[in-house]
């Protein structure tokens, strides 16, 4: 993943700079920074849910700046897996097809043999069929994580997973983070301000 001249403006009177980034395939990043320095921004850059104003995202051999709307909402479904802030879970829906989800989205079919690993993996196969509400706040930090694993993503852009998890729950989301991630060979951009974090992940980049 290669960040490149970046920058971005919410309005006319103020722009965002972002520092040139690059992490290897499977390798991991934590992107620390005061409050409003940039950090979600730049996660949703990357992601491409935002477009930049100039500069240079590359993921893998595609530039998804250069993406139309319909090639990068295709781009993300396959390629990018987001942990946002907040959870975003479906209420009306049970952990599992919260996870199904993401093969609907990204528009392929979905393997059942790979459901039951990742929620198994994730500690939560006997939560299958909870209703998402019945969930602890670690559950379902690990339901979005679960959801954002599981079409394998080449990347995995997580917005703060950890800062409002207490060090048994905070450590338990790393660890799974890292894990996963190793597994799937997924490239890991973390965005937080957990200074818990500090000592799990050795590439840092400061806004
Ligand atoms: N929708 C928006 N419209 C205008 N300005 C915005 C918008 N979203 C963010 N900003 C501004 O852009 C800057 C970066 O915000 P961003 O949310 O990326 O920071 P952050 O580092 O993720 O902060 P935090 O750690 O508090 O989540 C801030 O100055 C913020 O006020």
């Amino acid at each position: 993943m290669e960040v490149r001249n970046l920058l971005y403006s919410y309005t006319t009177d103020k722009v965002l700079r972002f520092p040139d980034l690059h992490v290897n395939k499977g390798g991991q990043c934590l992107l620390l920074g005061e409050s409003g320095s940039g950090k979600t921004t730049l996660l949703h850059l990357i992601g491409g849910l935002l477009k930049p104003g100039q500069g240079m995202i590359r993921i893998g051999d595609t530039d998804i700046t250069k993406l139309s709307e319909h090639k990068l909402d295709h781009f993300r479904g396959q390629h990018i897996g987001f942990v946002f802030q907040k959870n975003h879970l479906i209420t009306a829906l049970t952990v599992k097809k919260n996870l199904l989800m993401a093969p609907f989205l990204a528009g392929v079919s979905h393997d059942e043999a790979r459901v039951q690993t990742v929620l198994q993996e994730l500690g939560l196969a006997e939560k299958a069929n909870a209703d998402v509400r019945q969930l602890s706040h670690g559950q379902a930090q690990r339901v979005a994580i679960a959801r954002a694993v599981l079409n394998k993503p080449d990347v995995i852009l997580a917005d703060e997973p950890t800062s409002a998890l207490d060090d048994k729950n905070c450590d338990r989301v790393i660890e799974l983070l890292l894990s996963v991630a190793k597994q799937n060979q997924s490239t890991l951009l973390i965005a937080t301000h957990d200074q818990r974090l500090k000592s799990k992940i050795a590439q840092q980049i400061i806004l």
